[in-house]
């Protein structure tokens, strides 16, 4: 392709990180291209996410998209709303980071090593309810703010740990100070964390395909369809509580052939008695062609267990 692909980008560290590995990929390739950094409303306000609402990060992105300001977008794709952007297509999510979250604490304790009464700060209510439905009788403390900021409460002694994706971690080279990644069993990923999201417009079939011969991984996109088709039908978004993890796992047909499958695991949390939080879970696997139903009927299982009532924290 001659033209130059100008590729939209946060202005943060992580977002940097994501779009570089983005551009590398797609200069290894042959092609031109030039970043382009957009300040997103998401990155200027100091609110709670869950108070500026959902797209915070993703909608002055898709903007410039459409408006054909930028010819790619590279999102988090945990942070973009279900609901698909008109004249947009996702067309490449490259392999999966870890997707597991992961503990910073003072002292390189773990989860159960941090005495009751400890102070855990994490923005995610996802994070806050799993955390507490865990018992440990840890202090949620809600913060906000960059990686760096974040971590920054723990080196400085204003908490006694954090809770942060480990992907995040990874791409801005501080895996070294995690004391404790998390078991998806204590605390279930957010759909699609790890994951990022290539978008272009529809209709630049050039770039579409330059972006999924390049970048697209199977496997990852089937994962994610499903965690992000049950995120959708619990008609809930990036900062609900609900956790979900995917993989493609092999598995052995009728005929003892290997086959490969998407199996999902599910959890939705609603109030229990008093403070208490309730994780309701579920899990299913299915043929890889069906990622979306199973994403959907897992949802409708989890409402069955009454996931309809989720609460906020
Ligand atoms: N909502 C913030 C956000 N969006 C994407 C990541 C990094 C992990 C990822 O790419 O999934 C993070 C930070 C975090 O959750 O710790």
């Amino acid at each position: 392709m001659s033209r130059t692909i100008r590729i939209g980008t946060r202005g943060s560290k992580l977002a940097l990180a994501q779009t570089g590995t983005v551009a590398k990929a797609l200069e290894d390739a042959g092609a031109e291209v030039e970043l382009v950094t957009i300040s997103t409303p998401g990155d200027r306000s100091s609110a709670p996410i869950t108070e500026i609402g959902i797209g915070v990060f993703t909608s002055a992105l898709r903007d410039a998209l459409t408006a054909g300001e930028i010819d790619v977008a590279v999102h988090s794709y945990k942070d973009l709303p279900t609901a698909p952007a008109p004249g947009l297509v996702i067309a490449a999510v490259p392999p999966r980071a870890d997707p597991r979250d992961a503990l910073i604490a003072r002292d390189g304790l773990t989860l159960g090593e941090l005495p009751p009464g400890s102070t855990v700060g994490t923005g995610s209510p996802r994070r806050t309810a799993q955390l507490r439905a865990l018992g440990l009788g840890l202090e949620i403390v809600p913060i906000r703010g960059n990686i760096d900021t974040r971590m920054g409460k723990v080196s400085g002694g204003e908490l006694d740990a954090v809770v942060l994706a480990r992907a995040g971690l990874a791409r801005v080279g501080r895996l070294a100070e995690i004391t404790e990644t998390l078991d998806p069993i204590q605390l279930l990923p957010a759909p699609a964390q790890g994951a990022l999201a290539v978008e272009c417009r529809a209709d630049d079939a050039d770039v579409a395909r330059l972006l999924q011969s390049t970048l697209d991984d199977e496997a990852t996109r089937v994962a994610v369809t499903a965690e992000r088709a049950m995120l959708a039908a619990l008609e809930a978004g990036c900062s609900a509580p609900v956790g979900a993890l995917a993989e493609v796992v092999e598995d052995l047909d009728e005929n003892g052939s290997v086959v490969e499958r998407v199996s999902l695991r599910g959890t939705a949390a609603v109030a229990g008695d008093g403070e208490a939080v309730e994780m309701l879970r579920a899990s299913a696997v299915a043929g890889k062609a069906e990622a979306d139903k199973l994403g959907r009927e897992l949802a409708a299982e989890l409402l069955d267990l009454g996931a309809g009532a989720l609460t906020a924290n």
